[in-house]
């Protein structure tokens, strides 16, 4: 908890603060910032567990709201002296139509620009993605790649495209004046696969194994690379941006940094054996079962269901034409951009990530029987 020998005198919003990586970022601040004087979570759906932290010596405020309303974002904002936007409608999967996705991510987005230059709030921290980027549907490898690597980013699926189009709103918004005079001092944060504590697909992975008899099938070569990053280490880099984004502006704002960690480059199935192994489910076979055309079909034919059962039913599998293409692309990063610029090393090893994902994968198993 903040370290009360330093003055407490900082107002900080997290948007989207009851989300996978939002309540990381909640709790991270509540540990390693001691200025915080009130926290604000602002999210359309907020979580029970915010009661427990009302008890603790910073004032933290829960906003139910949605960033799409301008008013409502206003509102959230106004006193506080750094907002971190890490709220967003991440889907690739085809639940929500592009307009959401466009509305969530990128008119949002735009609202948290407005809110900070109309009430004075100087410091805006965007959670970005590293789709930003890539993979491209060309299945172009970006192999170990930094914030300079030339790489063909070209954006058709709705997700990126808005991540993309509201990251760019940010870092131009960098210099503008905000009430009061001050110049608003922006920075865009581009994690790559986030894993941990509450991620979602892990879960779901976790039970379409079991669903399968303690299996689940490669479909994707080993030799295919991604770079992971762990959410402890994402909301740090979260928490440290932020603060030092007060000392270096001139070097951070406008700037991008991927978020990564020393997490071991695997593939997508591999990496995700380091949690679901040691939580007694197996990974058949050293090489895909099926070829990649035949998963092609699938996944085209999966696109196709949704759009016909779209007017009963929301069928949304994990495979579909996009994520087959991301999973079979080598996307890895290596950068030391954010050590230069502000001192980032990760706080958790690679080893303490894993304890810690697997260790919430176990209780999730033991809640279930
Ligand atoms: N999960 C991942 O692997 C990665 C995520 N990101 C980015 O990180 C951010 C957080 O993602 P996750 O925590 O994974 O997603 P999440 O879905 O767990 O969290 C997003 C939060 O935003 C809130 N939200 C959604 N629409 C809202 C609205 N209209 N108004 C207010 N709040 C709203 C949700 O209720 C949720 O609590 C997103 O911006 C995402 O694009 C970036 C790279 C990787
Ligand atoms: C769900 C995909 C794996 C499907 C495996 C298959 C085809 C055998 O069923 C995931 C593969 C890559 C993931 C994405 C990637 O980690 C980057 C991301 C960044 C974000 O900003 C949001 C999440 C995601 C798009 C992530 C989503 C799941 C995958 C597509």
């Amino acid at each position: 908890m903040a370290d009360s020998a330093q003055a407490q005198e900082l107002v900080y919003l997290v948007t989207g603060g009851c989300g996978f990586l939002g309540e990381h970022v909640v709790r991270m601040l509540l540990q390693q910032e001691p200025r915080l004087r009130e926290l604000r979570i602002f999210d359309l759906h907020l979580g029970p567990w915010l009661e427990e932290l009302k008890t603790g010596p910073v004032q933290v405020t829960a906003i139910q709201g949605d960033v799409t309303q301008a008013h409502e974002v206003a509102a959230a904002v106004a006193g506080a002296h750094v907002v971190i936007h890490t709220a967003g409608l991440v889907d690739v999967f085809g639940r929500a139509s592009p307009e959401t996705i466009h509305a969530v991510n990128v008119q949002g987005t735009k609202n948290v620009i407005e809110a900070c230059v109309q009430t004075g709030t100087q410091f805006l921290v965007y959670t970005s993605s590293m789709e930003v980027v890539g993979p491209n549907i060309k299945g172009h490898p970006f192999y170990r790649g930094n914030e300079d690597t030339p790489y063909e980013a070209a954006h058709r699926h709705p997700y990126p495209r808005s991540k993309a189009l509201a990251e760019q709103l940010v870092l131009e918004a960098n210099g503008r004046k905000v009430r009061g005079g001050q110049p608003l001092v922006t920075c865009a944060l581009r994690p790559t696969g986030i894993y941990g504590e509450g991620h979602q697909i892990m879960r779901d992975l976790y039970h379409q194994g079991l669903r399968l008899g303690g299996r689940l099938f490669r479909a994707i070569p080993a030799s295919v690379e991604h770079g992971r990053v762990y959410v402890g280490n994402v909301a740090w880099m979260h928490v440290l941006v932020a603060r030092e984004l007060q000392e270096r502006a001139a070097l951070m704002g406008g700037q991008v940094y991927f978020c990564y960690d020393k997490s071991p480059y695997k593939s997508y199935e591999d990496f995700n054996m380091e949690f679901l192994g040691p939580c007694g489910l197996r990974l058949v076979g050293t090489r895909p079962l099926l070829p990649y055309w035949l998963l092609m079909i699938l996944a085209v034919l999966n696109a196709l269901l949704q759009w016909l059962l779209r007017p009963l039913l929301l069928y949304a599998p994990l495979l579909n034409p996009y994520t087959l293409a991301m999973a079979n692309t080598t996307f890895t990063v290596s950068t030391d951009k954010a050590q230069r610029h502000f001192g980032y090393e990760p706080l958790f090893s690679w080893e303490e990530s894993r304890t810690r994902t697997v260790r919430w994968m176990q209780t999730m198993d033991s809640s279930a029987q």
